[in-house]
């Protein structure tokens, strides 16, 4: 049985809890959440995860993987510290690594632990394709977000818009990832995901588009290299407790941890 510290207990984290409730392998053990929100969080797992112990940070003894499905903040707070103790982690908010000198600050704490971080695929796919790609080279990876309006809520995209009577497809950020990543934190994990695993953070163009007429997450990736070239469109449905985050994020951290587990991985 695989002893999981959970970070964050949002709509990926609850759904992630009912998702491996009654799983034999896993035992999620704590959940690990701000200071604010730790009486919310207990209430909300109560029934989900009984046996475990909402705390804020993760525990020093008794843990044998962390996931981190919390936001750009809790890398630093978090991963980084556990990553350091040789604690392996699994990380969902990929766009986090958009920060100068992060990504290199997870393989040095990852390196001295002797451990690993694995940055997740979430709610895109081909990642595997893409990745394989490189190795041959690429020519241009190029990312599209589009979401529903209401899914760019609290973001820039708000700025000289009203978002709710938007009637026409709207383009609200056109760039690189690692400024998308950046500046829509809670939207553009994705973005950086994709570049991640192709061209980079800089060098992969993105654009995001808040659209009336779509009712799922779309995503779209476009790659050109060695290896030929694929377009992939995926329609995501929605959590219903955020708007903002893909349910196909969920199934990636599960199957993430099903994989550290199971005798085969796929
Ligand atoms: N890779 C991908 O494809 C995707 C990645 N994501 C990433 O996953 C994150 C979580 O998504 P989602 O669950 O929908 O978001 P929610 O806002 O629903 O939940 C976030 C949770 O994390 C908690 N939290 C916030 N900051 C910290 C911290 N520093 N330490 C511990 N817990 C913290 C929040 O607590 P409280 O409510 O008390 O503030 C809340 O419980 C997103 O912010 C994004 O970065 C999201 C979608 C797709
Ligand atoms: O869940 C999604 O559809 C994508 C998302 O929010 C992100 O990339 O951060």
């Amino acid at each position: 049985m695989m002893r999981v510290a959970l970070i964050g207990c949002g709509a990926i984290g609850t759904s992630m809890l009912e998702l491996i409730q009654g799983d034999a392998t896993l035992a999620v053990v704590a959940i690990v959440v701000p200071d604010f929100g730790v009486a919310a969080a207990r209430a909300a797992v109560a029934t989900l995860a009984p046996g475990a112990e909402v705390v804020t940070s993760v525990p020093a003894a008794g843990i044998d993987l962390v996931v981190e499905a919390a936001g750009h903040a809790a890398i630093e707070a978090h991963v980084l510290p556990a990553l350091k103790r040789g604690l392996p982690c699994i990380v969902a908010s990929v766009g986090a690594l958009s920060a100068a000198g992060l990504a290199e600050q997870l393989e040095q704490a990852a390196q001295a632990g002797q451990t690993q971080v694995q940055l997740i695929a979430g709610a895109i796919g081909a990642i595997d394709a893409l990745a394989a790609a490189r190795a041959g080279g690429l020519d241009a990876v190029r990312y599209t977000g589009r979401k529903p309006p209401q899914a760019w809520t609290g973001t820039p995209a708000e700025q000289g818009r009203d978002l709710a009577t938007l009637a026409l497809e709207t383009v609200i950020f056109e760039g690189s990832a690692r400024e998308a990543a950046s500046l829509y934190p809670k939207n553009a994990n994705v973005a950086a995901t994709v570049s991640l695993a192709g061209l980079g953070l800089d060098r992969t163009r993105v654009r995001l588009i808040a659209d009336p007429g779509v009712t799922e997450n779309v995503h779209v990736v476009e790659a050109e290299g060695a290896f030929g070239s694929f377009e992939l469109t995926m329609r995501n449905k929605a959590l219903a407790a955020n708007p903002k985050t893909s349910a196909l994020t969920v199934y990636s951290a599960v199957r993430a941890m099903r994989n550290r587990v199971a005798p085969m991985a796929i």
